[in-house]
């Protein structure tokens, strides 16, 4: 069955149609980037998937069971994960306690308990923590580590839930350009091996380009084109509204590299 299935999603601000009747499939274990110009509805569609906001009109399945319109708590525990611009740990604790945090809350239990319960859900965490390659730093505080290893560590904390979706808000925001493509391609190789389906919204288009399984371009509001990476780049009304020469040539170049 198909992960997610978005029909005719729609979202009106006063004038503004910030979406209008959008519509989408995601499979388990795909890569699916969102781009668009700044204003497009990126967000907007993104956070009516999460349930951070109420869709106007649409639809919205995840495994077949609808979530439109549902508080984010109960699309979160019916399967959707999250990461955000900035990265949400909490910089005072170890990497493994933001973990355990995590799964403290997926397996029900209150943060109260935590102080308690350091050893709760340890080995879990660390091995978690060692998908996204930093069971060596499980006793270290986040505070100490360079952003792109925080960003690693918000993914193991994203995936404590078991998401069977994950939504990335652009992902590589605020991280050097040799750690975006490493971020990205772990995500990538996580959500294959995990059959988890991934929506994420991007700037960075190496990141879209030599990652995502397929693309959808939003502007004002409309998907103006969906496809394969190739697709996304050879079409000529993409290139005219967004993409522009330059944005071409980065993708070239990031499509290369990925199949080199
Ligand atoms: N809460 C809101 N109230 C009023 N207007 C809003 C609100 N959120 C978004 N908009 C408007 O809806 C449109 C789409 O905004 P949205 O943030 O979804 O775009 P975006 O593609 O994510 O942009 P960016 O790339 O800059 O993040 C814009 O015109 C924006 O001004």
């Amino acid at each position: 069955m198909t992960l997610l299935v978005v029909a005719g999603l729609t979202k009106r601000f006063g004038g503004v149609a910030a979406a209008k009747d959008v519509s989408f499939t995601l499979e388990a274990g795909e890569m699916l980037a969102i781009i668009g110009p700044n204003g497009a509805g990126k967000s907007t569609t993104f956070n009516m998937v999460g349930g951070q906001l109420r869709p106007d009109a649409g639809t919205i399945a995840l495994d077949g069971r609808s979530i439109a319109g549902l508080p984010a708590r109960a699309i979160w525990k019916a399967g959707v994960g999250r990461t955000f611009q900035v990265a949400q740990t909490f910089v005072s604790m170890t990497v493994a306690e933001n973990v355990q945090m995590a799964l403290l809350s997926h397996h029900g239990r209150t943060r109260s308990l935590f102080r308690d319960a350091r050893a709760l859900y340890r080995d879990e965490a660390l091995a978690l923590l060692a998908g996204v390659g930093m069971r060596a730093d499980g006793d270290r505080p986040v505070s100490e580590l360079a952003y792109g290893d925080v960003k690693r560590v918000e993914l193991a904390v994203a995936l404590a839930s078991r998401p069977k979706l994950l939504l990335m808000d652009e992902p590589t925001a605020g991280m050097a350009p040799r750690e975006r493509s490493g971020l990205m391609a772990l995500t990538a190789e996580v959500a294959r091996t995990n059959r988890i389906g991934v929506l994420y919204t991007e700037h960075d288009m190496e990141a879209v380009f030599a990652h995502a399984d397929r693309v959808l371009v939003l502007v004002r509001g409309e998907i103006i084109a969906a496809g394969t990476p190739e697709e996304i780049r050879a079409n000529p009304r993409v290139k005219q509204v967004y993409l522009g020469e330059a944005g071409t040539e980065a993708a070239m170049r990031a499509r290369r590299k990925a199949v080199a």
